[in-house]
Order: C-alpha cells, then sequence, then structure tokens
C-alpha cells in the first residue's frame, strides 16, 4: 500500500520517463504588455495535464531578462524543419508545480493533515514573483540542464542581496531534477558550493548543471551560476546524488 502511494507520488517527478504520453499545446502565457509565446512542447506524461497548475510557465511578475532566457531556450524546445514540419528541438521545459502528495493515492505513510498541507519548497509563497521565479530546461543529448531564476525579495540574506542558502536550494533543485533525469529516482548526498559573487535581489541568474560521471548508484553533476548575460560568475558547485529505491527507504527495508 505504501509503496504504491510513493510509486504513484514518484511518476509525478518523471516528467521524461515513459509512461502514457499525450501531445498537447500549451496555453498562451498572459504576459500583460509581452509576447511572450509557449510553444507546443511535444510529449510529456499524463500527470503533468490532469489538475496541476505548472508554475515554470511565464506571469507577469517575470522581468525582461527572465522573459528572454525563457524565451531563448523554449525557442529551442521545437524547432521547424524545411517545409515548415515541426519537430522536437535539443531543450526540453520541464514543468513544475506546487505539490505532489496530493496526487498521490492511498498510502498510510503520512497523515491526511501533512499530505493536504505538503507544498514544494521553492513553490510556496503565493504572489507572484516574491521568492522563487525559476523554469528548468533539459538536454539530454548534452546532459546538461538549466535553470533560469529570477530572485524575489523574500530572499533576502545581506543587505540588497541574496541568501546563501536560497542559492543552495535553487542549486540542489537544478542539480537534483537533472540527477533524478539522468539516473531515476535519487538523494542529495553532498552539496558543495563556493560563493563567488553575492546575487542582487531581483535580478535573474542562470544555473547550468552538467553532468560529470555517474559510477554505480552514484552521479557526480557540477553546476555554476551566472549572471543572466554570462559575463559574471556568481557561485560554482559540485554535487553528489545516490540512487535510491524508493519503496525500499518507505517500507523501511
Ligand atoms: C521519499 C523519497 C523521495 C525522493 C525524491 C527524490 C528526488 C526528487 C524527485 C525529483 C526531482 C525533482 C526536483 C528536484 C528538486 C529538489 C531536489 C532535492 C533533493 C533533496 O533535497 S534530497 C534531501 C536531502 N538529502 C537527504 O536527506 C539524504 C540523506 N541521506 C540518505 O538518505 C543516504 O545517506 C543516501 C540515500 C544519500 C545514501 O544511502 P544509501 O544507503 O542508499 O547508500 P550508501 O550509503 O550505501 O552509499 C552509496 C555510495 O555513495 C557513497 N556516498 C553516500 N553518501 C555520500 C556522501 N555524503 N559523500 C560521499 N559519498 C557518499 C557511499 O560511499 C557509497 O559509495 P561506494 O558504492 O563507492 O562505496
Amino acid at each position: 500500500m505504501m509503496a504504491a502511494s510513493v510509486r504513484a507520488t514518484f511518476r509525478l517527478f518523471q516528467p521524461l520517463r515513459p509512461v502514457p504520453p499525450m501531445r498537447i499545446p500549451l496555453r498562451q502565457p498572459t504576459v500583460p504588455g509581452r509576447t511572450t509565446v509557449a510553444r507546443t512542447m511535444g510529449v510529456l506524461p499524463l500527470p503533468f495535464f490532469s489538475k496541476p497548475r505548472d508554475f515554470s510557465l511565464p506571469n507577469s511578475s517575470w522581468g525582461p531578462e527572465m522573459v528572454r532566457l525563457y524565451e531563448h531556450y523554449n525557442s529551442q524546445c521545437e524547432v521547424e524543419r524545411e517545409g515548415g514540419e515541426k519537430q522536437k528541438g535539443p531543450w526540453k521545459r520541464l514543468p513544475s508545480y506546487n505539490r505532489v502528495l496530493k496526487y498521490a493515492t492511498g498510502g498510510v505513510y503520512l497523515s491526511k493533515l501533512i499530505q493536504s498541507k505538503a507544498r514544494l519548497f521553492t513553490r510556496n509563497i503565493k504572489e507572484p514573483g516574491a521568492s522563487f521565479e525559476y523554469v528548468l530546461f533539459d538536454n539530454s543529448e548534452e546532459q546538461k540542464c538549466v535553470g533560469i531564476l529570477q530572485a524575489g525579495h523574500l530572499l533576502e540574506g545581506p543587505p540588497g542581496f541574496v541568501h546563501g542558502g536560497a542559492i543552495a536550494t535553487m542549486i540542489d533543485t537544478v542539480t537534483g531534477a537533472h540527477a533524478t533525469l539522468l539516473s531515476g529516482p535519487v538523494m542529495t548526498a553532498n552539496l558543495n558550493i563556493n560563493y563567488r559573487s553575492p546575487i542582487p535581489l531581483g535580478s535573474t541568474v542562470v544555473l547550468e548543471s552538467c553532468l560529470d560521471k555517474k559510477e554505480d548508484k552514484k552521479t557526480f553533476v557540477t553546476c555554476k551560476v551566472t549572471s543572466s548575460n554570462g559575463s559574471k560568475l556568481h557561485s560554482e558547485a559540485t554535487a553528489l546524488f545516490v540512487s535510491i529505491s524508493v519503496c525500499k527507504i518507505l517500507d523501511g527495508v
């Protein structure tokens, strides 16, 4: 029972795994005064198109740099061949939701209260633009994952700059999603960060996760956080993810 519930939960995290596909054109995002376009994303699993709202689409809080970078990668999610035929591009946008447990069926491992109140840490502030505004894109061919982050006013650490824990959270999010795509279910075993220059609050930065190596259960990735035009290095990190058997962990075996 418990294992079935976790399996159901985990399926929601697996945007690139072979579950029943469905081709759906995305809604046009409504960004007042802007001409942002979310293109047809190609094949994604059914759970992503049921009830949850996707928070990684443009909203009115996104500034010009956030929108520019989103459009840069989004335009490469689908490419047009000669003759006008569309096909999958090198990048894939990863949808993101603010809760997952709600959509898990059955299970006794968490109380109903916790199941109903659980929220993804990076998506739990309702006000658009106040905390983490981000979108992830994956390039499986290049074994790279990119996160574009606009850091809101609730992420302050030193006056006027982003809190180091918030930066670590985003590095963990981008590298964790990347490792999951590369290796299936994983947990962060080690995260090592060098903070090189502070990130101004409200600015947009790019996080680039690259596969370093895979060894049995271990997936090693590196991550760089740079300013939106790439001219300034803010942080660099290495991370180790260890593959887990979700059922084994929750069954306490
Ligand atoms: C309910 C589970 C759900 C899991 C969901 C996971 C991911 C989320 C899904 C989708 C992703 C989407 C978005 C991503 C967003 C955020 C990502 C956040 C991820 C996290 O925020 S996650 C929370 C923080 N994370 C923990 O809370 C981990 C606590 N920890 C443990 O749960 C265990 O510690 C574990 C599982 C890590 C390993 O345990 P284990 O028993 O499976 O493996 P074992 O110990 O045998 O190690 C095997 C080999 O790794 C080497 N090794 C192990 N640890 C090492 C270390 N620290 N440094 C260097 N090497 C290490 C050993 O030396 C050995 O190496 P060798 O084989 O060469 O001997």
